[in-house]
């Protein structure tokens, strides 16, 4: 099974997901330059944190523009498996792979801090292996994070079961007190309706190595390992 890590010009955790995929798992990757539009054979898409194109206009809004997000899209909608963290999920709601969109935090400064997580669904190929309702921890590191759905659109998202984390307290509690960005209901991450197109604000591959302070973030990229083989 083999990873791409799609590199923007302004992506920055391209280096650690490719570090994560090759050296922690043990798995082929290759990078991707945003103007290929081929996917090198790979079977999962992983979409990177940074600051595409400076973050200019808005956050992914050029980024969208970029060749490879043709091939990424038909990638998805064959079933493929997306993960966009951070600047990767703010590139898959630009795209329209994802609902909604990101707005600025509402302190209007960059949040860097550890956040615990619930998941909400484990019917994603990144999130098989976790129990629903599972707290983990993951670090956060973003000035665009509040993410933003209309009511209409939460609705079909829970109707859909497409919420996949949502920021909580030590203990699992999802209450506007551990919103850290003010984002609509807590949500950290969310996924399409068919499950396989995640995108997440935290870090998970920051947080993939114990010697490193936590490897609570391993398990996903595991766990999309075990969904395909
Ligand atoms: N680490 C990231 O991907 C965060 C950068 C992001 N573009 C922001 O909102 O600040």
């Amino acid at each position: 099974m083999k990873f791409a890590v799609v590199v923007f010009p302004g992506s920055n955790c391209d280096r650690d997901c490719f570090h994560v995929v090759s050296r922690v798992l043990d798995a082929p990757v290759e990078y991707v330059w945003h103007r290929d539009t081929d996917l090198k054979g790979a079977d999962c898409v992983l979409l990177p944190g940074g600051f595409s194109y400076g973050d200019y206009l808005r956050t992914g809004a050029i980024a969208k523009m970029s060749p490879v997000m043709d091939t990424v899209a038909e990638f998805a909608a064959n079933g493929g498996p997306v993960l966009g963290i951070c600047n990767g999920f703010q590139v898959l709601l630009e795209t329209g792979l994802l609902p909604g969109a990101m707005l600025r935090n509402t302190s209007l400064t960059f949040i860097c801090k550890d956040s615990p997580l619930r998941c909400a669904t484990t019917r994603t190929p990144f999130t098989s292996t976790l129990e629903q309702g599972e707290v983990i921890t993951l670090p956060i590191a973003h000035a665009e994070g509040n993410y933003f759905i209309d009511e209409d659109g939460l609705a079909e998202l829970r109707d859909n079961d497409q919420i996949v984390f949502e920021y909580c307290s030590k203990d699992g509690e999802v209450a506007p007190e551990f919103n850290p960005n003010g984002s609509v209901a807590n949500i950290a991450g969310i996924c399409n309706r068919e499950g396989n197109v995640v995108g997440m604000m935290p870090h998970p591959e920051r947080a993939a190595e114990a010697v490193l302070g936590s490897d609570e973030g391993l398990a996903l990229f595991k766990a999309v390992v075990d969904s395909l083989v």
